[in-house]
């Protein structure tokens, strides 16, 4: 699927911009619209550490910032070799511009790892609805 090569590739290439000295650990994210847009982001660390910030997070600041607020699917790219699923603060975050059945697609240098839902990964979330909302 072309348009999965392209965010596999987006988040590969913003994984070598992240800020990482304190735990380093490197990761990118890399989400794609409904319209084929991509958005990326990496972590930012900080010498204080709970203000650091995780690559997905990031990734959905630049999809705000450009106009965009629904996300078709999302690639998060980490190092090692297990899995690196979006922590549970950004499983959150993605709930918020993503549907029940949205693809969120990990993955390691070599390729995509494993493939989840959204809603495999924040089963009976709070989300927008609970607030009246969408
Ligand atoms: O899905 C993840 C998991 C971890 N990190 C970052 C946070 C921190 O900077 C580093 C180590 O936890 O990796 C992410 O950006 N996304
Ligand atoms: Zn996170």
């Amino acid at each position: 699927m072309a348009s999965l090569d392209t965010l596999f590739e987006a988040a590969k290439a913003v994984q070598t911009k992240a800020y990482a000295p304190y735990s380093r650990f490197k990761v990118g994210a890399a989400i794609m619209t409904p319209d084929g847009k991509v958005f990326s982001g990496c972590n930012v660390e900080n010498a204080a550490y709970p203000v650091g910030s995780c690559a997905e997070g990031g990734a959905i600041s630049a999809m705000v910032a450009g106009g965009e607020s629904r996300i078709a699917a999302i690639v998060v790219m980490g190092e090692g070799d297990a899995l690196v699923t979006p922590c549970g603060g950004c499983r959150q975050r993605i709930r918020e511009f993503a549907a029940p059945d949205t693809p969120i697609h990990v993955a390691g240098p070599e390729g995509i790892r494993k493939s989840f839902t959204l809603d495999e990964l924040l089963p009976f979330s709070f989300g927008p609805h609970n607030l009246g909302t969408r």
